[in-house]
């Protein structure tokens, strides 16, 4: 496909998500009716999507092709290589258009840092000073991040089998076998250590969080919101230790058997009713769901759909899962509460009831990363009984 081609797709699948649909959905839609498209294309559009999607309201917020012309000018391409209006090229702009990229868009704090209108004084309680640059940081697109499993190769082994492969990679600042991805992420999932479970992808405030829980050897670790798995692998690959995971929808657990066997490590699923027959725990990581505010680079999509009613009706789903989990900690275990969110009211006002409502726990470490090139946001609190400390 030509690069207006590539555009003219962008502009399509970002009409179909303005009526609704959602994006990943609306690309897969598209890449199964094209054929003829092939994966530098599909990789092209998907670029051209969310990179629209992250900055949708800064970038004046109309439709497709308002939107693909805005961000093509902001990213300085001349417009008229690509607006051609040959073969499968969008047409040119039209004087209309033009002028109206010429003026400069008037956008308000909320539109400049590509949040709603009605999230931006919320995000600006939860983060205060550091509202701008939280905002601002998920505007551009996330680092991809590895993390090296210690249970079949080191971090110097990891890099040249991955070099040999095409990818560069680097040790990441501040977190343990953690790898930043430097150029081809798209090879990953196609190379030597990705296959036999060298490296699996996690972010890296993901894995920061995995490694600031403490675990003795020989413990009983439930990842109890367990999704894909990605943090019972990670307790598996790090810890001698018996991880169990459980998610409410068991079908987000279904690639884990095959993650486990590639990571060589042995993770238990349990249903809902086996909770308890294999309780208590040691440690309970209770990775709740959430808004995901702290990823929305990764899905900018998700930043447009959250409204007021999903955020209150999240908080009761996260009342409701720190304390089911609590339950399933033996007396000298840990809890840990974790969000991929930066909003406090989804992360430090759920652990101030739960503690409220349950005096006998106590909090005994608090940590809150925000989005940037370390990793994503994340927010982490370990919680004990009174009586173990
Ligand atoms: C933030 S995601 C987990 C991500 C996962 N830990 C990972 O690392 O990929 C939250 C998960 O909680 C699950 N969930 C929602 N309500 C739940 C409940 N009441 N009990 C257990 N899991 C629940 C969802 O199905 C979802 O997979």
């Amino acid at each position: 496909m030509t690069p207006g081609a590539r555009v003219a797709a962008a502009i399509a699948v970002l009409d179909q998500i303005r009526d609704g649909a959602f994006a990943e959905q609306a690309l897969t839609a598209w890449a199964r009716a094209s054929r003829f498209a092939g994966a530098k294309d599909r990789a092209a559009l998907r670029d051209h999507v969310f990179d629209v999607l992250r900055c949708r309201r800064s970038l004046g917020d109309g439709d497709g092709r308002a939107l693909m012309l805005r961000l093509l000018q902001r990213d300085g391409i001349d417009l008229s290589q690509v607006f051609t209006g040959l073969g499968h090229a969008p047409a040119p702009p039209s004087a209309a258009e033009a002028a109206a990229l010429a003026a400069p868009l008037d956008v308000s704090d909320a539109a400049a840092c590509d949040l709603p209108d009605w999230l931006w004084p919320v995000w600006q309680d939860s983060l205060g000073p550091a509202a701008i640059k939280a905002a601002t940081a998920q505007q551009a697109r996330a680092e991809v991040f590895l993390r090296v499993n210690r249970r079949k190769t080191d971090v110097a082994g990891v890099i040249a089998a991955l070099a040999d492969d095409g990818i560069a990679v680097e040790p990441h600042d501040s977190v343990d076998l953690c790898l930043v991805v430097r150029d081809n992420p798209r090879r990953i999932k196609l190379s030597a250590a990705y296959l036999d479970g060298r490296v699996e992808l996690q972010d890296a405030a993901s894995q920061r969080a995995v490694q600031m829980v403490p675990v003795a050897p020989g413990a009983r670790v439930l990842d109890y919101c367990a999704g894909g798995g990605g943090k019972a692998l990670a307790f598996a690959d790090r810890h001698d230790a018996a991880v169990f995971a459980h998610d409410i929808a068991a079908a987000r657990m279904a690639d884990l058997p095959d993650r486990a066997a590639r990571a060589g490590v042995a993770i238990t699923r349990l249903s809902p009713d086996q909770l308890d027959r294999h309780a208590p725990y040691d440690v309970v990581f209770c990775d709740a769901p959430c808004s995901g505010s702290g990823t929305w680079r990764r899905s900018p999509d998700a930043k447009w759909r959250l409204t007021r009613d999903r955020l209150d009706a999240l908080h009761a789903v996260q009342d409701e899962v720190i304390a089911r989990s609590a339950a399933l900690v033996g007396p000298q275990g840990l809890l840990a509460y974790a969000t991929c969110s930066v909003l406090q009211d989804e992360n430090d006002a759920v652990v101030a009831r739960f503690v409220q409502a349950h005096p006998g726990w106590v909090v005994t470490l608090r940590d809150q990363r925000l989005p940037g090139p370390d990793g994503d946001g994340f927010f982490l609190t370990l919680l004990g009984r009174k009586t173990r400390i």
